[in-house]
């Protein structure tokens, strides 16, 4: 596939540190044989000088063994985690002309709720678990400036059909649902302010293989029909496989490797990569 457009999503030298540093750690080594951790003062560099570009309906893997920085990255670009260092910007804001890191909260909340849709791990972090799942959706759409009462609720039919929850359970609460179902409604949530991107972390981890197999389908499906551009964020390479178009690996929370998915999963280069795709076969 070749991307000859403009990058919808552009992250330049994306540093994050947990803990406070010291002399010996106030420059994150971007060397791979030093290590993410200070071992003075045991500061962490979660996230090490990571730039990429994300095309518009592009689907980017994100993988890594377990601390290799994933979940912190897609946390820094939903804002959840606030980066040490670097910028991003997305063409669909003010052109991709500003720097959103640089924004203030109040902007921050702005872009979430109407340039990016989350999916977590925890659909407990996603959604409110008590309001029924048209109300999930109708928060976001209010986030987003959308009140008319009835086209909501017409969008959150139109939603959770997309991702086959039957229409005669939109009113209960996703604590009644399973959790492949919570994952679903999720993405129905997620999608709900029609986002250029979408974040997802780890989405199927902890599913049954023939739930976990379906909401795949569904991601795929998702994509194909509303060409946004995903991140997903996987430790399976069976997820990265199936999802997607390039892939990058992390490792102590450096890119040690990107490039077109199949390329990295036929022909890994780096030493790491190459363990990585060797313990799944
Ligand atoms: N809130 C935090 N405070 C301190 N350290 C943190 C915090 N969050 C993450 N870290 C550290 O940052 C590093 C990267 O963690 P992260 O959760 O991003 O990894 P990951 O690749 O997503 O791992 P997993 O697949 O297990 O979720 C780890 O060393 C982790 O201990």
């Amino acid at each position: 596939m070749v991307w000859n457009e403009t990058p919808l999503l552009k992250v330049q030298g994306l540093h994050k540190q947990f803990g406070a540093g010291c002399v010996h750690c106030h420059k994150p080594s971007t060397d791979e044989q030093t290590g993410s951790r200070c071992k003075y003062c045991g500061s962490i560099w979660a996230c090490r000088n990571l730039s990429f570009d994300l095309y518009p309906g592009e689907i980017l893997g994100v993988v890594g063994e377990s601390g290799s920085g994933k979940s912190t990255l897609v946390k820094c670009l939903y804002f959840d985690e606030e980066v040490t260092s670097g910028s991003m910007s997305i063409s669909s804001f003010e052109e991709g002309s500003t720097d959103l890191f640089s924004k203030s909260a109040q902007q921050k909340r702005y872009i979430r709720n109407h340039v990016m849709g989350m999916v977590y791990q925890n659909p407990y972090l996603g959604l409110r678990m008590g309001f029924s799942s048209s109300g999930n959706i109708a928060e976001k759409l209010f986030a987003a400036d959308h009140f008319h009462v009835g086209s909501i609720r017409e969008r959150a039919a139109d939603l959770l059909q997309k991702v086959e929850i039957p229409l005669s359970r939109m009113d209960e609460p996703p604590k009644n649902f399973s959790g492949g179902m919570q994952q679903r409604v999720q993405i129905s949530k997620a999608l709900a302010n029609n986002p250029p991107l979408l974040l997802l972390d780890e989405v199927t981890t902890g599913l049954d293989l023939s739930v976990q197999a379906k909401v795949l389908d569904l991601i795929r499906n998702i994509q194909h029909e509303l060409q946004v551009a995903m991140i997903v964020v996987s430790h399976d390479l069976g997820v990265i496989r199936m999802l997607a178009d390039r892939t990058m690996v992390l490792r102590q929370g450096l890119i040690v490797e990107q490039g077109l998915t199949d390329q990295i999963l036929e022909d890994p280069q780096h030493p790491y990569t190459q363990l990585l795709v060797h313990s799944l076969l």
